[in-house]
């Protein structure tokens, strides 16, 4: 997808961008290459290939919650890696707070070079892991008014991280590949013991080629406070019931 019809492709969608957030798109992608050469940031490289794959995948967050375009809200990024989907939401919608939470902590090096860089306000970058920025005694907890994740983990590991998270009339919005309805399935238990309800589910298509590619963007809505053993502490394996 060429620059111009990324361009064109979310205006179709509503969402519309000037010459300026074009213009740090083009910034993003040059400097994501220029790191990408000594640091191991994406595998995707060509430049259609980052305009489809990773910015316009990114933004189709806004085609299943187009409150995104204008509302003020506090979004929280888990695992955010090279920026996505989180950087590319904050460039189409610069109203939002923006919080990125990784456990690499080069990444969040080069997310805060790429941030100046970018001119971009009100983004917050922590180094960590989920399952500390949101525990019990964290001031991160309950904060958000949208937590994403892409490429993370499964959903029901996802929802563990994330969940915790989400303020109480909040949501999490998961950013899933084809076959997410399997791992809907085996997360739903996990979603209601967190205090999560899923909303809906929303099939999308990747415009790839040859093949189209299906993204599923699911929504859980935060209905009930997390109880406090959540998120366990890392490293600790799930208690097996007893036979
Ligand atoms: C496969 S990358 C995906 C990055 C990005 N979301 C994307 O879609 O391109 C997964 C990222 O999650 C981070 N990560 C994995 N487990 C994590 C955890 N428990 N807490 C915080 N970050 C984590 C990794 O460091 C990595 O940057």
């Amino acid at each position: 997808m060429k620059p111009e019809q990324f361009q064109a492709a979310l205006a179709q969608m509503g969402v519309n961008l000037n010459a300026d957030q074009m213009a740090q798109f083009e910034q993003y992608y040059q400097y994501l290459i220029e790191v990408n050469q000594h640091l191991n940031l994406t595998r995707i490289t060509a430049k259609e290939d980052v305009y489809l794959k990773h910015f316009y995948d990114s933004l189709m967050g806004a085609f299943a919650e187009p409150q995104l375009k204008d509302q003020p809200w506090h979004l929280c990024d888990i695992g955010a890696g090279a920026g996505f989907p989180s950087l590319p939401l904050k460039i189409a919608f610069p109203q939002l707070q923006v919080t990125i939470v990784d456990s690499l902590n080069k990444r969040i090096d080069f997310l805060r070079a790429l941030v100046a860089k970018l001119g971009l306000t009100g983004v917050e970058l922590v180094h960590g892991r989920a399952e500390e920025f949101s525990a019990k005694q964290s001031s991160y907890r309950e904060q958000f008014d949208l937590v994403t994740a892409r490429a993370v983990a499964r959903l029901s590991v996802l929802s563990e991280l994330c969940l915790p998270a989400v303020k109480v009339g909040g949501e999490f919005l998961a950013y899933k590949a084809a076959a997410a309805d399997d791992e809907l399935q085996a997360a739903q238990g996990a979603i209601q013991t967190l205090g999560g309800q899923v909303s809906s589910t929303m099939q999308l298509v990747l415009p790839t080629q040859p093949e189209p590619e299906q993204r599923n963007l699911i929504i859980i809505d935060k209905v009930a406070a997390t109880p406090q053993k959540y998120p366990r502490r890392p490293g600790l394996p799930a208690k097996k019931p007893l036979a």
